[in-house]
């Protein structure tokens, strides 16, 4: 019967309920069973989907005929040493460190409206979409738009203790402030409270082990970059530019600033590239040649040039990203820097590499 209930997995937290010390108290009495089920906090909203889940799997259980689940919340000692577990042995400070075992790349760019934040959003499903356990931060505190590009909205995290749990949007565990703020409230922080906020995001956030985090930094070179290049000097960062020459500027600054943090800039993404025509002649509405200006001035490769893209804009407005729907040419141009940043693998940024003199 345990056997059968490690099976059953908390949606939120994406461990083995048995694991997680949910389950106190299985009863066999010919073929009824009783199970005692705790949830980690009142109202919990999975509640009715991890009942649901141990029924099935004590039904399945050979010899089983009744199943009877008690279900109730796991008294505060057994919540906080599960908090504490989960927290791991680390009492203060992310997990997000050099030598873990997540790659980090931070999606930057020099100005907004460039399409930063609909890039990150793609690529975080194209990545999920390959297999990779994918996490993403909104740390653009000012103008937070992920959770609408991935169609999470309304999406509001639940909190087990002072842990919270990100909610997933096509395979991606999400954070923004936006689920912690009314949507219409203008977010005026100022540096400290911003630094605290990406800090909150990286220690307080239950990502469970990650492949990839992204993070959705706020466009320019003010606080929250300097916070997240002092919190996590070994990410990596993509600069995203539009094809206009005048966005080269800026665009490198973002740049140079990610370095000066120790960050490793990795390339250059140039977003709105030429628009195909029916005729076939193509629509270049921002210009060209932004994306190489800028790689060629951060000595980084341009490692993919989105097109503008109508398909593109709808999926973001409507929360169902393009690369879930293969055939148009910005949302292909994203799936495949998805599968080249994944096959390039991390860098060796910041990582100890365990070597030891013989
Ligand atoms: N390739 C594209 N083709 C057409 N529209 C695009 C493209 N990329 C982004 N957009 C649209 O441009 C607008 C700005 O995009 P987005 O919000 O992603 O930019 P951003 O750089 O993150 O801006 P900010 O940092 O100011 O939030 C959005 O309406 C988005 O749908």
């Amino acid at each position: 019967m345990r056997q059968a209930l490690a099976r059953v997995i908390d949606p939120e937290i994406r461990r083995p309920i048995t694991e997680l010390d949910m389950v106190p108290r299985v009863r066999a009495q010919g073929d009824r069973v009783d199970i005692d089920l705790r949830l980690t906090i009142v109202g919990c909203p999975a509640a009715s989907a991890i009942e649901r889940d141990v029924r099935a799997a004590a039904s399945g259980v050979d010899g089983v005929g009744e199943v009877a689940v008690d279900v109730g919340v796991m008294d505060a000692a057994t919540r906080d040493a599960l908090i504490a577990r989960l927290r791991g042995d680390r009492p203060t400070g992310h997990p997000f460190t050099a030598d873990s075992l997540t790659r980090i790349i931070a999606v930057t760019s020099g100005k907004g409206g460039v399409g930063k934040s609909t890039l990150t959003a793609n690529l975080a499903v194209a990545l999920a979409g390959r297999g990779l356990r994918v996490g993403l931060i909104d740390a653009d505190v000012f103008g937070f738009s992920i959770p609408g590009l991935l169609g999470i909205a309304d999406a509001k995290p639940t909190q087990v203790g002072g842990l919270i749990m990100p909610p997933r949007a096509h395979g991606v565990a999400v954070i923004s402030i936006g689920m912690f703020v009314d949507a219409r409230t203008a977010v005026s922080w100022r540096g400290p409270m911003l630094h605290r906020t990406v800090q909150q995001f990286l220690t307080d956030v239950h990502f469970g082990d990650l492949d990839v985090l992204l993070l959705d930094m706020p466009p320019g070179t003010g606080d929250v970059a300097i916070s997240a290049g002092q919190l996590l000097p070994h990410a990596e960062v993509l600069v995203v530019t539009t094809p206009q020459q005048a966005a080269a500027d800026v665009a490198e600054r973002s740049g140079l600033v990610a370095r000066q943090t120790g960050q490793t800039v990795i390339g250059v993404v140039e977003n709105m590239a030429g628009l195909a025509q029916p005729d076939g002649s193509v629509l270049e509405l921002f210009g060209s040649g932004g994306g190489a200006e800028t790689a060629a001035r951060l000595e980084v490769p341009l490692l993919a040039q989105i097109p503008l893209s109508i398909a593109l804009r709808e999926g973001g407005d409507a929360g169902e990203p393009i690369v879930l729907r293969p055939g148009d040419a910005a949302g292909d141009a994203i799936t495949r820097l998805a599968g080249e940043l994944a096959a390039r693998g991390r860098g060796l940024a910041g990582r100890k590499l365990g070597l030891s003199p013989r």
